[in-house]
């Protein structure tokens, strides 16, 4: 058997590094930031990369909800999905990540378009019974 995506990229410490500039990115994006007011960085950081080693075929420790679930409550749109798209491109890039496991990377995330991206927040639900929907408006 071969190594695993997860191996090949040089394990936790490479999804940690990549995470870290993306999480500076997105934070600082004057649209996408406004969707992830309130969410500590460490909690964002931390989920994304557990998560990713497991579709790696890395260590299975991501706890938290699957991604449906977890973006319920965001309206994000097509448009939002793909500005976050290029900014894990260019964050990739950045951290040095070899042109063609940055490649294969970038086809998982883009597998979960069709379980994120709404048509309208009547599409979106709270997580929890007084959760309300996030709409951010791209500002102008
Ligand atoms: C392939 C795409 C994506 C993946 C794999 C992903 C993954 C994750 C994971 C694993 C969490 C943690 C969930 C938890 O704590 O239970 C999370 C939280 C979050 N994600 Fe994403 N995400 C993606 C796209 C997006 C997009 C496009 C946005 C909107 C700009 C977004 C905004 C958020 C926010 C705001 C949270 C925090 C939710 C909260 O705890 O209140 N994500 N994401």
């Amino acid at each position: 058997m071969g190594d695993t995506l997860f191996d090949e990229l040089g394990g936790m410490a490479c999804l940690e590094k990549v995470h870290k500039i993306f999480y500076g990115k997105l934070l600082s994006h004057p649209w996408l930031k406004g969707f992830f007011e309130g969410v500590p960085r460490w909690h964002l950081e931390s989920q994304q990369s557990e998560f990713m080693a497991g579709v790696f075929g890395g260590p299975r420790i991501y706890g938290g909800r699957p991604p449906k679930s977890a973006h319920m409550h965001l309206f994000i749109t097509e448009e939002v999905f793909l500005i976050r798209h290029d900014l894990l491109r260019e964050s990739l890039a950045e951290a040095g990540v070899r042109p063609d496991l940055m490649e294969r990377w970038l086809t998982y995330d883009m597998r979960m378009k069709s379980a994120l991206v709404k048509e309208s927040p009547s599409d979106c639900a709270g997580r929890y019974n007084n959760e309300a929907v996030v709409v951010v408006d791209k500002p102008l």
